[in-house]
């Protein structure tokens, strides 16, 4: 656990970043997420139906408050220029790849329009739900880019561990495509590049603060596929 200061850290690291700082001070927990059974499982495509759908139906509910969290980075960030790429990520992702993965991979797990419309909640996909409340309430741009930054670049994290060829089925294979590849790395690049631009500019309690999120935040990816493996 990173509890050394920011600007005593960046003196010394090799990556100085203030993206790094917070992923290395999210340890040992962040390589549990990346590196994560259910993931790896994905990766090669021996998810067993039942707990895919489980998983994916519980996802669905975090997409949705994932996506109100977009809405409130556009509103939050502090130009032009930041604003753009959430925007277009909010439009072509959220609403179009992703919403339509979920319907197509849910029919073909045999999922009925209940289990979409209103499952029961497993309690981290609600303490997920309150987490992103919280940020998106708080219109604090640099909280609500710690929650987002987490969410995908830890599953950038394990789709990239994903070996060639992919699965055939397309409920594993899409869902790794979704979270890997030339346009995905460079929206993570952009959301950790916009807590590098900003977080050395907070004073040290602020750092500490976009930390904590950043922190429950990894913990609640850890349990959601914890969830996900019924652990
Ligand atoms: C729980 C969780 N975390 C992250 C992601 C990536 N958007 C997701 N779909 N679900």
């Amino acid at each position: 656990m990173n509890l050394v200061p920011y600007d005593e850290w960046r003196a010394s690291a090799l990556d100085p970043a203030f993206s790094e700082w917070l992923r290395s001070g999210a340890e040992p927990e962040w390589t549990a997420v990346v590196s994560h059974p259910f993931a790896a499982s994905i990766t090669r495509g021996d998810v067993p139906d039942d707990d895919m759908r489980r998983y994916l139906i519980q996802d669905f509910q975090f997409v949705d408050s994932f996506t109100a969290l977009l809405g409130a980075a556009v509103a939050s960030a502090d130009s032009f220029e930041s604003r753009v790429p959430f925007g277009r990520f909010l439009g072509e992702t959220a609403t179009t790849e992703e919403k339509t993965y979920f319907h197509r991979a849910l029919d073909a797990l045999g999922a009925i329009p209940a289990d979409l419309a209103s499952p029961d909640l497993e309690p981290v996909t609600a303490d997920f739900r309150a987490l992103m409340d919280e940020a998106r309430t708080s219109l604090d741009y640099p909280i609500i880019l710690a929650v987002l930054c987490v969410a995908e670049w830890s599953y950038l994290g394990w789709a990239s561990r994903a070996e060639q060829p992919l699965p055939e089925n397309f409920v594993h294979r899409e869902w790794i495509n979704l979270h890997e590849g030339p346009v995905f790395r460079a929206w993570v690049a952009f959301l950790c590049g916009e807590l590098d631009r900003l977080g050395p500019e907070l004073d040290e309690n602020g750092r500490l603060r976009v930390l904590d999120v950043f922190r429950r935040a990894v913990r609640l990816e850890l349990r959601f596929f914890d969830m996900a493996a019924g652990l």
